[in-house]
């Protein structure tokens, strides 16, 4: 048996054609902002990446590169320019950030209406509560992919590997919200391989290379793969190790091509999403 392969880049590229659609029948382009403070490499694949999907789908976007060593008070004022700009529907601030920064303080400098990321906590505190807000993208494109995929949630057990405020948390949240039975697993679990033998949805979120083994797996599971790990070699690999799920799981999505696709068509709907609120289009 060799487990379906769930197109996260195909899917993406479906939403993006959509979205795309429906901004030409606006008056107004969506405006994203993206304010990255010095050079991390995990973020500038994703910078690209976005910069080009924004463009295509019709969205005025750009990107604000601030030097290493900006101050903590001197990004709080350029996101407090941003949140006052009313050609700007989203904020995204580039994570991580230079240790003189406290990223709860730039999280938390943004308008909540404009937080794409759903970073902020009163958007968290909106999804614990089930109440409307902007959702993380990570796991809004998870849930894409999955409902895409004619996967029934109701009722099934999922148990989310990691517990980050930006993936595994929210994640939790919108499985529950989907009639899941869930189980959030992370490194102080007893034993995280029997927790995820039991999974019939696992989603993978610890940035960990491989670290999911096939014998974590239960024959027939879906398998999701968040993570998207640079090896020494310069492969990418996801936090499972994906040929020998292959042969256990029912389906799964593979890493580059899987969630990576969905997180940047995701941040693309929530700013459409944001600016049709904030515009009360
Ligand atoms: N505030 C904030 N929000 C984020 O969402 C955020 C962030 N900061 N900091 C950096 C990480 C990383 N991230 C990625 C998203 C998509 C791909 C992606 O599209 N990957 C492709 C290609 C990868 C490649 O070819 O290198 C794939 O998986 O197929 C990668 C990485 C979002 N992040």
């Amino acid at each position: 048996m060799t487990a379906r392969i769930l197109d996260g880049k195909a899917i993406a590229a479906r939403l993006r054609a959509g979205l795309a659609a429906r901004v030409a029948t606006l008056s107004f382009q969506p405006g994203l902002r993206v304010v990255r403070v010095g050079d991390d490499p995990a973020s500038g694949v994703y910078v690209r990446n976005k910069d080009r999907a924004a463009a295509e789908a019709g969205f005025d976007s750009a990107t604000i590169h601030l030097p290493a060593d900006t101050t903590e008070a001197a990004l709080l004022a350029t996101i407090a320019r941003l949140n006052a700009d009313p050609a700007v529907d989203g904020i995204l601030v580039q994570l991580p950030l230079p240790a003189q920064i406290r990223a709860e303080a730039a999280i938390a400098a943004v308008d909540p209406a404009k937080d794409v990321d759903g970073f902020h906590p009163i958007n968290a505190g909106r999804l614990a509560a089930g109440q409307p807000g902007l959702v993380p993208c990570t796991p809004r494109g998870v849930m894409h992919i999955l409902a895409e995929s004619g996967i029934d949630l109701r009722g099934a057990r999922a148990v989310v590997l990691g517990r980050s405020q930006i993936v595994g948390r929210p994640m939790a949240q919108l499985l529950l919200g989907a009639d899941c039975t869930v189980t959030v697993a992370h490194s102080r679990t007893r034993d995280i391989a029997a927790e995820c033998r039991r999974a019939e949805v696992l989603v993978a979120a610890v940035g960990r290379a491989e670290m999911v083994r096939g014998d974590w797996i239960a024959p027939g599971a879906v398998v999701v793969d968040v993570g998207i790990n640079r090896l020494a070699d310069g492969r990418l690999v996801g936090d499972v190790a994906y040929a020998e799920a292959l042969t256990v799981a029912g389906a799964i999505t593979p890493v580059p091509g899987g969630v990576g696709p969905m997180t940047i068509a995701c941040l693309l709907e929530n700013t459409l999403e944001a600016a049709l609120a904030r515009r009360g289009t």
